[in-house]
């Protein structure tokens, strides 16, 4: 059974549990540096990354969270989680600054904040429902970065090699197909 491990400081954890046991995988809480031993893949979840980054200072998780990733532990950031491992962020200091992609917050406006769309991703599937909250988008990506989503002309899921980063909540949804993407081809 994969042990997949979920960054569980703030945010939206409980969903992220639930979709990766639905998916047969052990779901291990993240919440201190020892809780990464023997995980095969880790999790971060959306939130609010300027809260998560003061959590992750207090916790001392940064480093070796960077650690793992530097060493090739599969990590899928969604949303915040997309922030937090971005190489740079636009008006913002970085966080584990792993993903060769340049990330801007809050990109689709105030009266926009929350709303669903159904994207359609050839490498996962087609019309796989996307919730955004005050998302993120990636505004460009590093040599050999694949984009495996756009939405309105805005990068909306890409993969750095062991990495994927999107700017949506999957597990708010039913449909766990993009998280069995990252659990069964990268992990
Ligand atoms: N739903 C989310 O994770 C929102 C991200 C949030 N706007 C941030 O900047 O951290």
């Amino acid at each position: 059974m994969k042990r997949i491990g979920v960054l569980a400081l703030q945010g939206a954890v409980r969903e992220h549990v639930q979709m990766l046991e639905s998916l047969g995988c052990e779901a291990v809480l993240v919440k201190q540096a020892n809780d990464l031993e023997q995980l095969d893949g880790l999790v971060l979840p959306g939130g609010e990354s300027t809260t998560m980054r003061k959590l992750l200072n207090r916790y001392e998780l940064l480093e070796p969270i960077r650690t793992v990733a530097k060493q090739g532990l599969p990590m899928f950031g969604t949303c915040a989680g997309l922030i937090l491992l971005a190489k740079e962020l636009v008006d913002y200091e970085s966080h584990l600054a792993v993903m060769d992609v340049v990330v801007a917050r809050n990109s689709y406006g105030r009266q926009v904040d929350s709303f669903e769309v159904k994207l359609d991703i050839p490498e996962i599937g087609a019309a796989i429902p996307a919730v955004f909250i005050r998302a993120p988008h990636i505004v460009s990506v590093g040599e050999g970065v694949e984009v495996l989503a756009e939405h309105d002309g805005k990068i909306v899921l890409a993969k750095d090699d062991h990495l994927l980063g999107c700017s949506f909540h999957p597990e708010l949804t039913s449909d766990a197909r993009i998280l069995e993407y990252f659990v069964s081809s990268m992990v």
